[in-house]
């Protein structure tokens, strides 16, 4: 069994759709990136790729390349989880925090861990996700940025 962590920023800006999780979630701003700034997938890949000791998703996905311009960060998860395949390891469990003062996620939260699950080719029951805000405080607080932090478990396959 491996632990991994994986933590991403990205920044709010008017004129971006705010993507989490693979879900667009109605707000005036949204995340500003290279893709489309999904922040809660971004840690859930680092989180895996950590893992696996396989680095980060700048490695495997570099933000230079027009390739990502735009992409899908789903789609990058379903080919990380395809290289950990590879690599002999199976996703145990994820469990992910998103750090947002607005806006109120709990409603979006289901289809999120669906969608993370259905990436990894796990079970729903296999992925949490949680959102808490910083009680107004840093930047967060002041709704400059939205910050997600994951932890996964890897299990060897006996291949
Ligand atoms: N963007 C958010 C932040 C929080 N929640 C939910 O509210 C609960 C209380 O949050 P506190 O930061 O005041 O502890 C939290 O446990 C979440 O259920 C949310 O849905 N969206
Ligand atoms: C997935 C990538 C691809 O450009 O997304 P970005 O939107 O650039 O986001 P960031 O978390 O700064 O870096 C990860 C990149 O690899």
């Amino acid at each position: 069994m491996r632990i991994g962590h994986g933590y991403d920023v990205h920044r709010l800006v008017p004129g971006r759709k705010l993507v989490l999780g693979g879900v667009t979630v109605p707000h005036e701003t949204g995340l500003l990136g290279h893709s489309d700034a999904d922040v809660l997938t971004h840690a859930v890949m680092d989180a895996l790729l950590g893992a696996a000791a396989l680095g980060d998703i700048g490695g495997m996905f570099p933000d230079t390349d027009p390739a990502y311009e735009g992409a899908d960060s789903i789609a990058l998860l379903e080919a990380v989880a395809a290289r950990l395949a590879e690599s002999g390891y199976a996703v145990g469990n994820i469990d992910c925090t998103v750090i947002a003062q607005r806006p109120k996620l709990k409603e979006f939260i289901p289809q999120m861990r669906a969608n993370l699950a259905a990436a990894c080719g796990i079970a729903e029951g296999a992925v949490n996700v949680k959102a808490t805000t910083e009680e107004r405080l840093g930047f967060t607080g002041r709704e400059e940025g939205i910050a997600a932090h994951a932890v996964c478990l890897l299990l060897e396959k006996i291949l």
